[in-house]
């Protein structure tokens, strides 16, 4: 197999929809300290992460789902070249109406679904908000050169959700940790980690029973300190959210995270001191743990991934 250029440059923004906007802005404003800013939608919950206009923004609907996960390019060639490989992959694509691109203050992009089902987009040239980033726990948000995060999807897909993030759009594999014995025909399922820059991994693919609603497993963002992570832990806890793990360290990324369940169903991933990773020697590799220490997941509510299919 060959893997097309390598165009996408991070993971740019994530738009959700939800039946509970104030517990939304209780959760990433009050407890993790993002900042509420205005946006194009009155009614949205737009979230200031760093100079970027909004990363997250949560829209009033149901049911609570992802609406777009947002992938960032260079520029209009960049642009260009990967909507041409994804169409010589037969993957259905839209140029984003002009509504698309003043929602999300990018000056072009695209629109089509993942094999899992996932609402994908790529994208150019946010729009940047230059005036200071207030953010309430006096965190900096590890961004820039690493993108927003990382964001881990489900696929009813696995092997063929693999193919088109490595193949055709040119993600870096980045391990797997094996999740489950092997099936009657020997096939072993995984966790898969994939790369677009020095962050470990901006995407996680997880073989889950349900796709397309919610759409997400986890998104993680990163933050300057432990100091900020363990002040976000005492506000979670005090605001009355479950927390699905205990603070660990990752073994694959070495990032210090906790994770609280967000409305919806899925949760969102709090950490610092993530590694960056030196592609020029890198080699993928399979873990067999996914912490050194901590994580511990069962006080962990059900995810609305894995729940049985309808
Ligand atoms: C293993 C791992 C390394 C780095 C990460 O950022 C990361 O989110 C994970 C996955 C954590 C976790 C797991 O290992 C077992 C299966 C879990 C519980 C899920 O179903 C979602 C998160 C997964
Ligand atoms: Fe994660």
């Amino acid at each position: 197999m060959t893997r097309n250029e390598r165009h996408i440059r991070g993971l740019g923004y994530i738009r959700m929809q939800s039946q509970d906007l104030s517990r939304w802005r209780e959760l990433t404003v009050d407890a993790l300290g993002f900042q509420e800013v205005a946006g194009p939608d009155p009614d949205s919950l737009h979230l200031r992460m760093d100079e970027r206009a909004a990363r997250l923004v949560v829209s009033p609907g149901a049911p609570d789902r992802v609406l777009a996960i947002g992938w960032e390019v260079r520029d209009h060639l960049a642009l260009a070249a990967v909507t041409r490989d994804l169409e010589a992959a037969a993957v259905a694509v839209k140029p984003m109406t002009a509504e698309e691109k003043a929602e999300r203050r990018v000056e072009d992009g695209i629109t089509f679904t993942d094999p899992g089902g996932i609402p994908t987009e790529i994208f150019f040239a946010p729009e940047l908000d230059h005036s200071p980033v207030l953010t309430g726990l006096a965190q900096r948000f590890v961004t820039g050169d690493q993108g927003l995060g990382h964001v881990v999807v489900p696929t009813m897909a696995p092997e063929e959700s693999l193919a088109f993030y490595t193949e055709v759009l040119g993600f870096l594999n980045r391990g797997a940790m094996k999740a489950g014995p092997p099936t009657e025909s020997g096939y072993q399922p995984r966790v898969r980690f994939m790369g677009v820059n020095e962050r470990h991994h901006s995407l996680a693919l997880i073989g889950a029973p349900r796709g397309e609603v919610p759409g997400v497993v986890h998104f993680m963002v990163e933050v300057d300190t432990l100091d900020a992570v363990g002040r976000a832990l005492d506000r979670v806890d005090e605001r009355g959210f479950s927390l699905s793990s205990t603070l660990g360290r990752h073994t694959n990324d070495r990032m210090v995270s906790f994770y609280v369940r967000a409305p919806g169903g899925w949760d969102i991933e709090y950490g610092t001191d993530g590694m960056r990773v030196d592609e020029s020697h890198y080699t993928a590799e399979e873990i067999t743990a996914d912490s050194y220490w901590g994580h511990d997941w069962s006080g962990s509510e059900p995810l609305a991934a894995f729940a049985p299919p309808e």
